[in-house]
Parts: structure tokens; C-alpha cells; sequence
């Protein structure tokens, strides 16, 4: 992980989380869409969140940036209140959207220049190279931009305010295999090689591989996993037992019941040394244990898998 940078502005307080959040609640009427999630995203990582469809990464994002308020809980971004200092948030920090408008009518000079003018440290070097990297056609309108185009343009337009953080909510979706890695390798080859935080949507496992080292993965409105990648997958192990003679049916039984063992002949998660204890430790002469780590995608669809699914 990268160092903060100390100093850069002075009204940021540089220690601490650059995102924090506790028991947030989101509701749409009757409608809980967040439902008492906690999380901390640390300064300087790339942290993905992770969720499938109608998770509540959204309603997350939108409560982030202040376009919502929460029904409970609090949030802190970059040490600023989402409630209280919204208006702190959204000028320190870059996000892009899917759903964001951007003025179809303008060329992508012209609305480079409107964001400068309402920026507070802009960086037109910057703007103008990553335009070059996408090779975005800087006299187009922005209708006759591709939708991967916008998509990049507000990647530009969002690092144009040299923000220590960026949010993202779902930034590759639409964009073509190409297009895709073009846009992760700036994320992560300059933006987070800079130090900046990069906090990015998506239900893209390929996506989390490729550029995060943090992750937390969201269902249902709460957070069910989270913490650095290698970690997860130090820890997220599939056990093989092997046995001498084939085990009764009640000893394969009995291996579901041991501490932190998920599920059986699948998964397990948890203290992974105590369940290699737990399974050396049975009564029908074990010969063997052995495991190996999950890929992301098993950790994943075991999080997010509900048993009805199986
Ligand atoms: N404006 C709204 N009114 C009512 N319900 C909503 C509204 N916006 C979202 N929801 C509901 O809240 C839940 C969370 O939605 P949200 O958009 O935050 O999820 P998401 O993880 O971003 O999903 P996706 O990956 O599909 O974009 C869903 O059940 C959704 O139907």
C-alpha cells in the first residue's frame, strides 16, 4: 500500500481511513437497500466492491458522495461527515458513474474546460495525457462519443481535480475487453501508483483480479467479507481429506460440524489452521490433509451463494 502523501492539503486530516463507514442504513420507502454496513477502506489502496446485482453498492456510492442521505449509521470520506460536509466531499474527491450525465452537446475540449473552471486544482497536463492514452477525439461531441468513450472521459474528467480519492461506481461496465484493460492499467498503473485511494464497483470478478488489493464483497445490503486480497485467499481455503477406507456417511456428516467448515466436499473459511487440526484430529484414520487456496470467483460465489441456490 501506498504512503499518504502528507501535506498536500491542509484541511484534509491525512490519518485515518479514506473511507469509514458504520451501521449504514439506505431504505427507498419500505425498501432496504443497505442494511448496516460497516466498512473501512484504507488510504492508498485500490479497494473493489464486490456484489452482485441489486447488492446495494449503489445506494452505498450515492450515500458516499451526498446525493443521498442515510436512514442510519454515518459515513466519513476522507475525514469529512457525508451529511454535514458533503459539499467537502464532492470537491475533494473524483467520481465517475455510469448513469452520469455529461453535456451530450459539448466537445470533449469544451467540457475539459468547464471543469477546470469549476475546480479548485486542476490538472490540465494530466487531463490532456490521459485523453491522449484513450485517444479520445478532443473536437467530438460528446453524443457521438461511444459509450466506453464516456466512460473514459469521465475517468479523465475525474482525475482532472487531482483528488486523493476516486469513486467509481461501475467504471468497465460497457466497455469492450480492450477497452477495459486501457482503462485498468491508468487506474492502476498511474492513479494508484500515485499514492491516490481508488474505490471501484463492480460485480467483475475479472475486474477485482486484475487492479484491486482490497476487497469487500456486498449482498443484501451488508458487507459479508472483506480485507486485503492475498490475505482472503490465504484464508479461504478448499481442505482434501484423504482417507484410508471410504468413511461412513455420518463421519462425512460429522466433518460439516466442525468449527468454521463451510460446507463439505466444497469449501471451508474461516481459522484455516484449526480446521486442518479439526481434520488430522479424526477417528477414522486420516492419512492425508491437504488444500489449496480459493480463486476469487469460489470465495465470491460462496459469500454470495444462498443455500436455495445449491
Ligand atoms: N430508487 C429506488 N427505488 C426503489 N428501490 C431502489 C431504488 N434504487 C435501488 N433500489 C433497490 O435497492 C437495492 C439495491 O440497489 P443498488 O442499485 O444499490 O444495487 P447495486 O449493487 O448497485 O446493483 P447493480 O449492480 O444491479 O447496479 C435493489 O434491490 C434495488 O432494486
Amino acid at each position: 500500500m501506498a504512503d499518504v502523501r502528507a501535506g498536500e492539503v491542509a484541511s484534509v486530516p491525512e490519518e485515518g481511513a479514506a473511507i469509514e463507514v458504520e451501521d449504514l442504513v439506505v431504505n427507498y420507502g419500505r425498501k432496504r437497500a443497505v442494511d448496516g454496513l460497516s466498512m473501512t477502506v484504507p488510504r492508498g489502496s485500490v479497494y473493489g466492491f464486490l456484489g452482485p446485482n441489486g447488492a446495494g453498492k449503489t445506494s452505498t456510492i450515492k450515500t458516499l458522495m451526498g446525493f443521498r442521505k442515510p436512514n442510519g449509521g454515518s459515513a466519513k470520506v476522507l475525514g469529512h461527515d457525508v451529511v454535514e460536509e458533503s459539499l467537502e466531499v464532492r470537491a475533494r474527491v473524483g467520481f465517475a458513474s455510469e448513469v452520469n450525465s455529461l453535456y451530450e452537446g459539448m466537445t470533449v475540449s469544451r467540457i475539459c474546460a468547464l471543469c477546470r473552471d469549476l475546480s479548485r486544482s486542476w490538472d490540465q497536463d494530466l487531463v490532456d495525457r490521459y485523453i491522449g492514452v484513450f485517444g479520445l477525439p478532443a473536437d467530438a461531441r460528446i453524443r457521438k462519443l461511444s459509450k466506453g468513450q464516456k466512460a473514459q472521459l469521465q475517468l479523465c474528467l475525474a482525475l482532472g481535480g487531482s483528488p486523493d480519492l476516486l469513486i467509481l461506481d461501475e467504471p468497465t461496465s460497457g466497455l469492450d475487453p480492450v477497452a477495459r484493460r486501457a482503462f485498468l492499467k491508468v487506474l492502476v498503473g498511474d492513479v494508484a501508483a500515485e499514492g491516490r485511494t481508488v474505490f471501484f464497483s463492480t460485480h467483475l470478478l475479472s475486474d477485482i483480479e486484475a487492479v484491486a488489493d482490497t476487497v469487500g464483497i456486498i449482498k443484501g445490503g451488508k458487507l459479508l467479507a472483506s480485507g486485503d486480497l492475498d490475505d482472503m485467499r490465504e484464508t479461504h481455503r478448499v481442505f482434501r481429506v484423504v482417507y484410508a477406507d471410504t468413511p461412513p456417511e455420518e463421519e462425512v456428516r460429522s466433518l460439516q460440524t466442525l468449527p468454521d467448515v463451510k460446507e463439505v466436499e466444497r469449501e471451508g473459511r474461516g481459522d484455516v489452521e484449526a480446521v486442518e487440526r479439526g481434520l488430522r484430529d479424526r477417528p477414522h484414520s486420516v492419512i492425508d490433509v491437504d488444500s489449496t487456496g480459493m480463486t476469487l470467483e469460489d470465495i465470491f460465489v460462496a459469500y454470495v451463494e444462498d443455500e436455495g441456490d445449491r
